[in-house]
């Protein structure tokens, strides 16, 4: 029907954006991390349930995990190819028009998602989340981003390797420059001749993919076998004789043995950590042992199963009343006896010499578990590694005191950062004669590339765990 001549042209109907459940979650998590300092891992699945209540669907919810996490891992890659799209500094650009860019350079540059479906889904969730205005600045910069493929983008944003190793590594695996300098120099320390450039970027890739889910059988209460009948695709652990590995998905919570605790959900590194420090030698009683860190109780849960079965009784001690509680939760059911306290490892709430094996997994960076919490390495920052000093030393130092003449002390962390692992390690033992060196490596067994020891340092690229760092020490006098 033509308009009569004179007349004015009616105004196109407002087409209300559609919405997109993935998409809102995804940027409601993202919003959540940035604003409320959430931890992805916590915040999202809160957001999935109450979208699915809402009748949100399983794909979308798989979608939905996929774009949160592929974003904040990619966010250095991202914001440096976001950066070179608009034309003010990036700090300049309102918080939560940046999620939604990022999110779609996301879903260009590190998705199968075909350009025009990942620009016209990202323009309608910035409709509804952002405005119409806003929404046809994303546009505009979506555009430019979708000109050019990832490696085409990393060629142009990130300075050459030749002129800035560790820059040019921190923008194209997306990790802050102080995380790559602080994991090359520890790579350097533990793997001398295999920490060129390639080992790098194999390290930091690992952080960047999806960590399997590992499960444990714990020893007594579970086994392989049971887990192996109750999930469909699985293989054995690599390392660990009490570790499964979920190949393709597969939801641990349907499982009979993790609903009722006697399998858990659990890292191999850390399985290992914990079975070096429970099979080192001993001579003498071998009775009571202590967790002196012991929250959630991923660690103290398999400690007490295997203590369990030698007969011997385990105190799982940790300081916050909350993360106590998750203590006692993994370990309800333990079939030996057991105690979980709560209290300040330093002070030390037992008898100087009382335990014959001692675990302190001390608080630290986390740079060791960055594949599986993908704001981490935005929120830390450097000072963070001297801040947790001294406090590591002195539960160093109170797990020593704590374990009898002859007895085992485990020193942990889940970060290969020299200054948490070995430096600690060195500074309590200067000056003390009644402390000796376990070499941790045979308590490892048929785990490759262990390097000279007598400690250990795990790698995700090199042994498909996190990055724990083990170091084993008698009291001798
Ligand atoms: C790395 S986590 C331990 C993880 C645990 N071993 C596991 O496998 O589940 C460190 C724990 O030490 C606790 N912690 C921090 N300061 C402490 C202190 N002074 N005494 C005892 N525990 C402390 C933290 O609350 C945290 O739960």
């Amino acid at each position: 029907m033509s308009t009569p001549a004179g007349a004015k042209r009616a105004p196109r109907p407002h087409r209300r954006p559609k919405k997109d459940p993935a998409r809102i979650v995804a940027f409601r998590a993202l919003r959540a991390v940035d604003e409320r300092d959430a931890y992805a891992n916590l915040i999202l699945p809160s957001l999935l349930r109450e979208a699915e209540r809402k009748g949100m669907e399983r794909r979308d919810a798989a979608l939905a995990t996929e774009l949160v996490y592929g974003t904040l891992r990619g966010q250095g890659t991202y914001d440096a190819v976001i950066a070179a799209c608009v034309d003010r500094p990036l700090r300049e650009v309102d918080p939560p028009v940046l999620d939604v860019l990022s999110l779609g350079a996301h879903q260009l540059l590190g998705t199968r998602i075909p350009s025009h479906a990942a620009v016209s889904a990202t323009v309608e969730l910035a409709r509804v989340v952002l405005g119409d205005g806003r929404a046809k600045f994303v546009n505009a910069v979506l555009r430019k981003i979708s000109a050019q493929d990832l490696a085409g983008w990393v060629a142009q944003v990130a300075p050459p390797y030749e002129d800035d190793a560790e820059d040019h590594l921190a923008v194209v695996h997306s990790h802050p420059r102080w995380v790559v300098s602080s994991l090359w120099d520890a790579l350097g320390r533990w793997q001398p001749a295999a920490s060129g450039r390639q080992a790098m970027e194999q390290l930091l890739e690992a952080d960047n993919a999806r960590p399997e889910v590992t499960l444990v059988a714990r020893p007594g209460r579970s086994s392989v076998a049971e887990l192996r009948a109750a999930l469909p695709e699985v293989e054995d652990g690599r390392w660990s004789p009490y570790a499964l590995r979920l190949t393709d998905g597969g939801d641990p919570a349907g499982v009979d043995a993790v609903r009722e605790n006697r399998a858990g959900v659990q890292d191999e590194g850390s399985q290992l950590v914990a079975l070096a420090l429970a099979n080192a030698p001993l001579d003498g009683p071998d009775r009571l042992w202590l967790d002196g860190c012991a929250g959630p109780g991923g660690k103290a849960a398999l400690l007490g199963a295997v203590a369990a079965a030698r007969g011997a009784a385990l105190v799982a001690s940790e300081k916050q009343q909350h993360r106590a509680r998750l203590v006692a939760r993994a370990l309800d059911g333990n079939p030996g006896p057991y105690a979980v306290i709560t209290a300040d490892g330093t002070r030390g709430a037992w008898e100087r010499g009382a335990f014959d094996r001692v675990l302190v997994d001390v608080p630290c960076s986390g740079l060791g578990a960055l594949r599986r919490r993908p704001e981490a390495r935005w929120r830390r920052r450097p000072e963070d590694i001297a801040g947790f000093g001294p406090l590591q030393r002195e539960l160093l130092r109170s797990a020593l005191d704590a374990a009898r003449v002859g007895g085992v002390v485990g020193y942990a962390t889940c970060s290969p950062h020299l200054a948490e692992t070995r430096a600690v390690v060195d500074d309590v033992l200067r000056g003390r004669e009644d402390v000796e060196w376990i070499d941790a490596r045979p308590l490892l067994p048929g785990v490759p590339d262990l390097g000279e020891g007598p400690d250990v340092q795990l790698w995700p690229h090199l042994h498909g765990t996190d990055a724990m760092y083990l170091a084993l020490l008698r009291r001798t006098a």
